[in-house]
């Protein structure tokens, strides 16, 4: 499968930021959501979902056709709360309709944590809305209740390295858990809607201790309130990966340089830009005076 980006040479990146600074704006808006954690994380998750779908050995799934918009992927059970992400960009695609709907995911998702304090992540446009038969069947994305074996095939199949699984799953800083999306429960101190390296942090400083939670699955409970899935704490128990984790937590830059490139791959993932196709960096709100 190839899905090549069209470069739509009527729009600059005046139109993106535009949709960008409307998105931003809306963060800060409706910000009672989800305990006033806010919308951000769950915009990240959208992004991350409609192309953690990917699978290199056939260049299937991924961001390209926006295929979340159809019913079979957002009814998977492991997009289950992205709803809310999807409701909450449904006013912007209105307004802005020119735009497809994987462009939109993505940048929703990149607006997220660059508003949320994070790195600044390239963004190309490009994608092209595809019909609901290239929808990905379920099952693609990863479950949370496994080691690190699972882990590195997992982020192998969307063509990361240990450097760039590890740096992605430092996403896990934003937002939490919750027991009626996933089964899995908490953080119940400091979720946060600010971009960190504090899930590393926490990873090496908390005492963790594996329990069952009441939905009954196992996952990690610190004394503070802070949780961790199975599949963070396995960062630590694999010491390719602890070797990385204590390299974040030490070296809040080299996090953010890492997740900035490891995010617009993993954002990219089966799609051929054509030489000299546009690629954008936008300004926050904050460097706008805004
Ligand atoms: C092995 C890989 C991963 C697993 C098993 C996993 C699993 C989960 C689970 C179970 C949740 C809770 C969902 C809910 O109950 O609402 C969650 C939330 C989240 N995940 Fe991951 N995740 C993984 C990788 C990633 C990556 C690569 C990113 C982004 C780069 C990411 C970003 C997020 C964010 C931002 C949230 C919070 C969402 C919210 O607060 O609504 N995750 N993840
Ligand atoms: N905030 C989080 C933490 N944490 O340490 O605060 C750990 N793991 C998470 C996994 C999914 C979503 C949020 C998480």
């Amino acid at each position: 499968i190839v899905h090549i980006a069209a470069i739509n040479k009527d729009r600059t990146i005046d139109d993106y930021q535009r949709i960008y600074n409307k998105i931003a704006e809306k963060i800060r808006e409706d910000d009672e959501y989800d305990g006033y954690i806010g919308y951000g994380p769950v915009l990240v998750r959208l992004g991350w979902h409609s192309s953690g779908t990917y699978n290199k050995e056939n260049n299937s799934g991924g961001s390209y056709g926006g295929t979340y918009r159809f019913k079979l992927e957002n009814s998977d059970p492991s997009n289950n709360g992205l709803q809310n992400a999807a409701q909450f960009l449904d006013p912007i695609y209105k307004e802005f309709n020119w735009i497809s709907h994987g462009d939109l995911y993505t940048l929703g998702a990149v607006c997220a944590i660059q508003e949320a304090q994070g790195p600044k992540i390239k963004w190309r446009p490009g994608r092209v809305d595809l019909p609901e038969s290239a929808t990905p069947e379920n099952g693609r994305l990863p479950d949370a209740v496994n080691g690190a074996d699972y882990v590195r095939k997992f982020y192998a199949r969307l063509r990361m390295n240990d450097r760039e699984a590890v740096a992605l799953t430092g996403a896990h800083c934003l937002g939490r858990t919750h027991l009626k999306n996933s089964g899995f429960d908490g953080p119940w101190g400091a979720a946060s809607s600010s971009f960190t390296n504090e899930f590393f942090i926490n990873l090496l400083n908390e005492q963790w201790k594996l329990q069952k939670n009441a939905a009954g699955n196992k996952q990690y409970d610190s004394p503070k309130g802070y949780m961790m899935l199975e599949t963070d704490y396995a960062l630590i128990q694999d010491p390719i990966y602890l070797k990385i984790v204590k390299e974040y937590a030490n070296n809040e830059a080299s996090f953010f340089k890492d997740f900035a490139s490891s995010f617009q791959k993993l954002l990219e993932n089966g799609i051929d830009y054509p030489k000299g196709a546009p690629e954008y960096i936008f300004k926050t709100l904050d460097d706008q005076d805004m």
